[in-house]
């Protein structure tokens, strides 16, 4: 499985430190604190450098003097500067624990509040193992740095002066010698940082296909179990998590490697001087007690100094985490409404060259019972001229509409190219094509889940992208094939597709001309949690939810991706009842895929070659069209069951 990887081209050439500085503004609120919690750790820090001080004047003082009151104080001094480093490193804790626990949250609140505003296109880029992996794993990686190696490098390098400082003004010969590693650790640090972040991107990337195809094989375990195929994906989880400890090995013996330098290293810097030391403490040019300071100062320096291999590998983790939720954070939102219209929409053409012949063309003129179904939305418009003209650009309108799918192979024809389809005010179209010819494209274009790449797509004249996101969504519900219903009751889950004030009423009208009364026997009826994505019902059972809140909301246009292909023939009956009512009274869009869905609407669109080849009745296109004939002779004799 291909791992995702960075698009931003910045990324690479990054380095760790100008990655981790894009924190700021998250941990900008809680800088008070964190600095307090760093001025707190380097006062235990240092504190602890003044026991090697007080050692000195033990040894040189009381010991040497044979004093056991001056050595007893000197211990209560050793106990209480111990204690006050104890209670100062608890207290460091104390500060950060909880702010770094809220900027953790409200990293990932910004990353899933921006993950539900970008678009679809980049959902189908993206696997979802590696977003998620990013709004758990990566985060908890930056908490545990903003808590740990962002104040201990701070803290040590800080010790780690003073402490020379400390060494060199008690013997600035012994301090060259115990100063002696400091290049050759240099150098190992820096080389380290850039090999460890290689391996450090590499296994958090590899964390994330791992976590896609745990969550997809929990989502599609019914395939898995029903097409034996448990161990093909045993096997394809094993060999990811193969590959993912051999980069943790990998890392493992970096780390190893940079551990060994820097723990030998000052270690026999620590030995040539103690060596060293003794000589001269021989011949009476130190005195013991400065020797004896030295040592404890140089070993006191060892944990600042040994930590520093896994303190660089924990903020260059960080780094990468850093990097990898940016590149989510980044990507592009979806546009609102465009400021400017892309054409002005009262230059509509008047003429709609599929209006057809008008009553001839199958669409009923007017009504039987004498009425418009049209409504107010066929009221003559005056024109600037003064004569009137009929509505011709009401209604939905798709106009030169092409379409190419971002991440389509370069080359690749665009899958609409020129689409002109007018659904008039009222009137409900079944678009019918071969499998693949792109209706479900089609009708993702309307709701805006993607953007046209060409033309334009007009809701009674005006341009859907000069439509805010939430006056689009609210003037058209779709249901998709694919019933997605979400971890919450059934209310939730139909009310989802309404209004803020709506209530019990709009629920019990959806749920009765979707045919989803099921719902009221549910054990807790329509308060019932459905599960995750509705797995707890049946197919036909979330597609009549997943309808019903599509009508909840009463839309003036609908989309329906062929919304009744998980129905049997008794329940697909009596939905298709229902939905003649809702069809009535908006303008409606259905992809279908038998001629009983197809018969529920006024007129077929029949899309082929990234067209709309043709436009008429069912009974029209089955005699005049030879491609909609065969695609609809599969169940031509279906035909009386749903006939209007
Ligand atoms: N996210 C995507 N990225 C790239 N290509 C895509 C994407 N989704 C669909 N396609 C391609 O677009 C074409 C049209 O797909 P679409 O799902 O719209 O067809 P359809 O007519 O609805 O098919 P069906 O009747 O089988 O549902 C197909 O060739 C498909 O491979």
């Amino acid at each position: 499985m291909p791992t995702t990887r960075a698009t931003t081209p910045d990324a690479p050439g990054r380095s760790a430190v100008r990655t981790l500085l894009r924190l700021w503004p998250y941990v900008r609120p809680v800088r008070l604190r964190l600095f307090g919690a760093a001025l707190v750790a380097i006062v235990a820090s240092c504190a602890g450098l003044v026991i090697p001080l007080v050692l000195k004047w033990l040894v040189d003082g009381p010991i040497a003097h044979r004093d056991p009151a001056g050595v007893r104080l000197g211990a209560l001094y050793l106990l209480l500067l111990g204690l006050g480093e104890a209670l100062l490193f608890g207290l460091r804790r104390w500060l950060v624990a909880r702010p770094l626990a809220g900027v953790e949250a409200k990293m990932r609140a910004a990353l899933y509040r921006h993950l539900q505003r970008l678009p679809v296109a980049f959902h189908d880029r993206w696997a979802s193992g590696q977003l998620l992996s990013r709004g758990t794993t990566d985060l908890m990686l930056l908490r545990m740095f903003l808590a740990f190696p962002l104040t201990f490098l701070l803290v040590n390098g800080v010790t780690l002066v003073v402490g020379v400082i400390i060494m060199l003004a008690q013997d600035w010969v012994l301090g060259l010698v115990v100063l002696g590693p400091a290049v050759p650790v240099v150098v190992t640090c820096v080389v380290f940082e850039k090999r460890y972040a290689a391996a450090a991107r590499l296994a958090q990337d590899q964390i994330g296909d791992l976590t896609t195809v745990v969550e997809e094989s929990v989502l599609g375990i019914r395939v898995v179990k029903g097409f034996g195929r448990h161990r093909s994906q045993a096997r394809a989880f094993r060999e990811l998590s193969r590959t993912l400890r051999g980069t943790e090995l990998r890392k493992a013996r970096l780390l190893a490697a940079i551990w060994g330098v820097i723990v030998t290293l000052p270690e026999v810097a620590v030995g040539a001087a103690l060596v060293v030391g003794a000589v001269r403490v021989a011949d009476g040019e130190l005195s013991a007690g400065t020797l004896v300071a030295f040592l404890s100062t140089a070993l006191a320096l060892r944990w600042p100094v040994d930590s520093i291999g896994f303190l660089l590998a924990m903020s260059q983790e960080a780094a990468t985490a850093t990097e990898r939720y940016f590149e989510v954070m980044d990507a592009e939102p979806e546009a609102d409404a465009e400021e400017a219209p892309k054409a002005d929409p009262g230059e509509a053409p008047e003429a709609d060259p599929q209006e057809g012949p008008g009553p001839a063309d199958g669409r009923p003129a007017a009504r039987a019972d004498g009425g418009s179904r049209f409504g107010a939305d066929r009221r003559p418009r005056v024109k600037a001229d003064g004569g009137p003209r009929f509505e011709a650009d009401g209604g939905l309108r798709f106009e030169g509409v092409r379409f190419r799918y971002p991440d389509a192979p370069p080359g690749s024809p665009p899958v609409l190219d020129g689409v002109d389809l007018h659904i008039r005010p009222g009137e409900s179209m079944a678009l019918v094509g071969a499998t693949g010819s792109g209706k479900t494209t089609l009708t993702a274009l309307v709701p805006r889940l993607y953007e046209v790449t060409a033309g334009r797509i007009t809701l009674d004249g005006v341009d859907i992208r000069r439509l805010s996101r939430r006056e689009l969504r609210a003037r058209v519900a779709v249901a998709f094939e694919e019933p997605t219903l979400f971890s919450a009751s059934v209310a939730d889950n139909v009310l989802m597709g309404a209004p803020e004030d709506a209530g019990e009423a709009e629920l019990h009208r959806a749920l009765a001309v979707a045919q989803a009364d099921f719902a009221h026997a549910l054990p807790q009826g329509t308060d019932t949690q459905v599960g995750e994505q509705g797995l707890s019902l049946s197919g036909g059972q979330r597609q009549r939810l997943a309808l019903a809140r599509a009508v909840v909301g009463r839309p003036r246009f609908l989309v329906l991706d062929d919304p009744l292909s998980a129905l049997d023939v008794h329940t697909e009956a009596a939905v298709e009842a229902a939905l003649r009512q809702v069809l009535a009274g908006t303008t409606a869009l259905i992809v279908a895929h038998r001629p009983s869905t197809v018969l529920l609407a006024d007129r077929v669109a029949l899309l082929s070659r990234g067209r709309i080849a043709a436009v008429g009745t069912h009974h029209e296109l089955l005699r005049s069209n030879a491609e909609y004939a065969h695609l609809m002779a599969g169940d031509a004799r279906a035909e009386p069951k749903a006939a209007r």
